[in-house]
């Protein structure tokens, strides 16, 4: 579904990315680990086309995103820091992106409900706590139904009932057939959620497998345990 083939990117001197190649399925999902500056938020910028490579490509379905903005439309972005005009209330922000995205019908507002979100539709976005912007970013990565959910840290900063909401979610999406790519500092969240792992290390990929096949080799079965082996290793 989506296909990375030696991507490469510097930002000025640092060379962000090494030649990353990976093949992304469907009913995939994806922990992307790494330590921090590894590059996995520039990466996953690439596969959203806000980064460009310096050389390499990556395809959607077939076909070159550099040639195809159209492709968006099916990706749903969570960023680690969700930016919104302050002065919009949270039901203004929703109609906003509604509008923009022209999408009428199969629209997905359970994680508004799940959240609470609906009783605060007219607060300002300036007004809101860290957590509860957390909730606003999620709610609109899922809000359009989309093939494919890129999640950048998606719980840091949610309490533990909407960390909990937004796992079953991920979980439920996951099952639908859907691409998952998830990055999270907190890896004993992703233990219920991943299939795959992709381990980023200063802009290399070092390895992409199946979490199967990581617990087999480092013979620990949660995910923290098995990451801390590969990084003594
Ligand atoms: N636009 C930019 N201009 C210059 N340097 C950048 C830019 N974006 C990222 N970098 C640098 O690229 C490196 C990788 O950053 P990136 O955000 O991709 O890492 P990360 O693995 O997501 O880190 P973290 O775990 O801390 O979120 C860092 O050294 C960062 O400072």
């Amino acid at each position: 579904m989506i296909i990375a083939n030696n991507v490469n990117k510097s930002f000025g001197k640092l060379q962000v990315l090494k030649d990353v190649s990976v093949n992304c399925e469907e009913g995939q999902c994806i922990a992307l680990i790494g330590p921090n500056g590894s590059g996995k938020t520039t990466f996953i910028k690439c596969l959203l086309g806000m980064v460009v490579p310096d050389n390499g490509f990556i395809t959607f379905k077939g076909s070159n995103i550099i040639h195809d903005w159209e492709y968006r439309k099916h990706i749903g972005y969570m960023p680690q820091i969700g930016r919104y005009p302050d002065n919009m209330t949270i039901a203004q922000v929703f109609e906003m992106m509604k509008d923009i995205r022209k999408h009428k019908t199969n629209i997905d507002e359970e994680l508004i409900h799940a959240f609470g979100l609906d009783k605060l539709m007219q607060k300002r976005m300036r007004t809101l706590s860290g957590g509860t912007r957390q909730k606003v970013s999620a709610a609109l990565a899922f809000l359009f139904n989309p093939d494919v959910l890129i999640l950048d840290e998606p719980t840091a900063g949610l309490d533990p009932v909407a960390s909990e909401i937004l796992k079953e979610k991920i979980i439920a999406e996951k099952q639908k057939g859907k691409l998952i790519l998830i990055t999270s500092h907190i890896l004993s969240e992703l233990d219920d959620l991943i299939t795959q792992v992709m381990y980023l290390q200063e802009g290399q990929l070092r390895f992409h497998k199946s979490i199967e096949l990581l617990r087999k080799d480092t013979g620990e079965e949660k995910l923290a345990k098995a990451i801390a082996r590969v990084m003594q290793s």
